[in-house]
């Protein structure tokens, strides 16, 4: 249906032009439609079997892949990002949503417990308790801006909300609402093919914030994910939190994700990390979330070869389209801010803009004493900006990482002859960040198992989660104890036939049969 509300047209950030069609944007009642739909839906579409529901989950991943072309080029066209990326994230997207498939089908996600009754136990018997979880109930999403594909209307917080048995209501970025009516459009003939109610999936558009505020505040919606501002993941997990029934807010909001540099490694290949460091900060005009915006060296030799081959780097890297014209202007003034800072010396530039919505990479360098006396040192400047801290001691980087909020990484580029020197580091690592990587750049979530893609906040708003990889799930479930329940009343997963083979914990032991 056709939005009655705000229209919104895209705008093309590489040139500036608005794009057709224009999209209708959410009225109130468009909401309440959606959500209510979802909550219509919710029973019939969490009692699907593991194998409805991975089929359904591969058949969105069908009909995102059979779009081809025509939404690699839209997305394209409303991003500014690369053809090439864009395929890439297309494959992505559909690859975890397969993912899910699988793990849908493990049933370990389940985490179906029984501990049978003990009629004879003294002084007290134990009465029959089974346990499953269930999921939460309807989702809303709010697609990301920088990840158009994997992290929009069918990135993971639909496909892991979809996995867990919650029907969703995707708010579409509205830097993107022709590549989010392609997907969407792809999710909702899944829907109907699968046979499963309409109100499974919803997408609304919408230029302001009142139909995202309006969808986090509909009574229907019990859990929300987010991937954008850290100003608006705050504002969403306030208004959840003044609802009469305050819900979770998985937010991932900000990340300056430092990376070190340790000593033996800065002597030996100072040149080499330092243009390996160049390339992830500039990937993607450095829109992503895992941008190295911290560099802790410690030590002086082998420094100078990282920050010449970084600037030289820097220097040979072509202007890059952001996002949105906000996106650019807010880069832009991220950067003239630290250019202005007395204590910063600009290290180098990318190469000068050529068009509209255009970013330069920006490379800075300051003393530790002054980098810990400033805190705004450490705000993100969401594109490829980074500062090169210098730490004369292994104690100075430990301050330094004391002091900076929470992280989705924290990077060791190291050799062996620094391990002693990164063990103390380690117990702040963990306790700062969500990921903490060596000998790699932080650029390049893997879509897996073992995967966090979270951290403390203002990484995210709860550390105890991803929004990338299997676990994600569990932000949409909840347990249910099941006791003296007649078997013929119990859920099938729980039943003694154990019908789909789930695996289950009983008495204590794992069985998978
Ligand atoms: N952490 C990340 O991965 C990440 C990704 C993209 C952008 N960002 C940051 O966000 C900035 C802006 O980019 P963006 O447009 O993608 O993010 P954004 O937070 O402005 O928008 C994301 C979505 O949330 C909605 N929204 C934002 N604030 C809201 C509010 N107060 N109430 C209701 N809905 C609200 C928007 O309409 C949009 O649909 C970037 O400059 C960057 O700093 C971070
Ligand atoms: O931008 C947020 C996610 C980053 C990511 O997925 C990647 O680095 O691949």
């Amino acid at each position: 249906m056709a939005g009655e509300g705000q229209a919104i047209k895209a705008v093309n950030p590489a040139t500036g032009d608005t794009m057709e069609p224009s999209f209708g944007g959410a009225v109130p009642a468009d909401v309440e439609k959606a959500c209510a739909l979802a909550a219509e839906a919710f029973d019939r579409y969490r009692e699907t079997s593991l194998e409805q529901r991975a089929a359904f989950l591969e058949k969105i991943a069908d009909n995102i892949e059979a779009l081809a072309e025509p939404l690699t080029e839209r997305a394209h066209a409303e991003s500014g990002l690369p053809v090439a990326r864009l395929q890439g994230e297309r494959g992505r997207t559909a690859g975890q949503l397969r993912l899910f498939a699988k793990t849908v089908r493990d049933g370990h996600w389940l985490d179906a417990r029984i501990d049978p009754a003990l009629p004879d136990r003294e002084p007290l018997p134990r009465p029959d308790l089974r346990l499953r979880n269930i999921a939460v109930g309807p989702v809303a999403i709010f697609g990301a801006s920088n990840f158009p594909l994997a992290f929009s209307v069918a990135g993971g917080d639909t496909a892991s909300a979809l996995a867990a048995g919650c029907p969703v209501v995707v708010k579409a970025h509205p830097a993107h609402p022709g590549t989010s009516e392609l997907v969407g459009s792809a999710i909702a003939k899944a829907v109907e093919d699968a046979g499963l109610p309409e109100g499974v999936f919803s997408m609304l558009h919408g230029a302001d914030h009142a139909t995202g505020t309006a969808l986090v505040t509909n009574p229907h919606i019990k859990a929300v994910g987010f991937t954008g501002s850290r100003g608006g993941g705050l504002a969403l997990m306030k208004a959840a939190a003044s609802r009469p029934e305050p819900i979770p807010v998985f937010a991932e909001m900000s990340s300056i994700n430092p990376v070190l540099l340790l000593p033996e490694a800065l002597k030996a290949r100072g040149a080499e990390i330092g243009k390996g460091f160049a390339g992830s900060l500039t990937m993607g005009a450095g829109q992503f979330c895992t941008n190295p915006g911290l560099v802790l060296a410690l030590g002086e030799e082998g420094l100078d070869a990282f920050v010449s081959a970084a600037k030289e780097a820097l220097g040979e890297s072509a202007p890059a389209t952001m996002l949105t014209p906000a996106i650019h202007t807010a880069y832009d003034e991220g950067v003239a801010k630290l250019e202005a800072h007395s204590a910063l010396e600009l290290i180098g530039r990318g190469g000068e803009s050529t068009g509209p919505h255009q970013s330069r990479a920006a490379l800075f360098a300051v003393d530790h004493e002054a980098f810990m006396n400033d805190d705004a040192l450490q705000a993100e400047v969401f594109g490829s900006s980074s500062i090169i801290v210098r730490c004369r001691t292994a104690e100075d980087a430990a301050q330094v990482l004391e002091r900076v909020e929470g992280q989705l990484t924290i990077t060791l580029q190291m050799d062996e002859g620094d391990t002693e020197t990164a063990r103390p580091l380690l117990p702040i690592m963990e306790r700062r960040a969500g990921r903490i990587l060596a000998n790699a750049f932080p650029t390049g979530v893997e879509v897996s198992h073992a995967m966090v893609h979270g951290g403390p906040f203002p990484a995210t708003s709860d550390s105890r989660t991803t929004s990338v990889g299997t676990l994600a799930i569990r932000r949409f479930l909840r347990p249910v104890c099941y006791q003296s329940i007649s078997e013929s009343l119990l859920p099938e997963v729980l039943r003694d036939a154990n019908a789909e083979g789930v695996p289950r914990l009983v008495d204590g032991d794992m069985k998978i049969n």
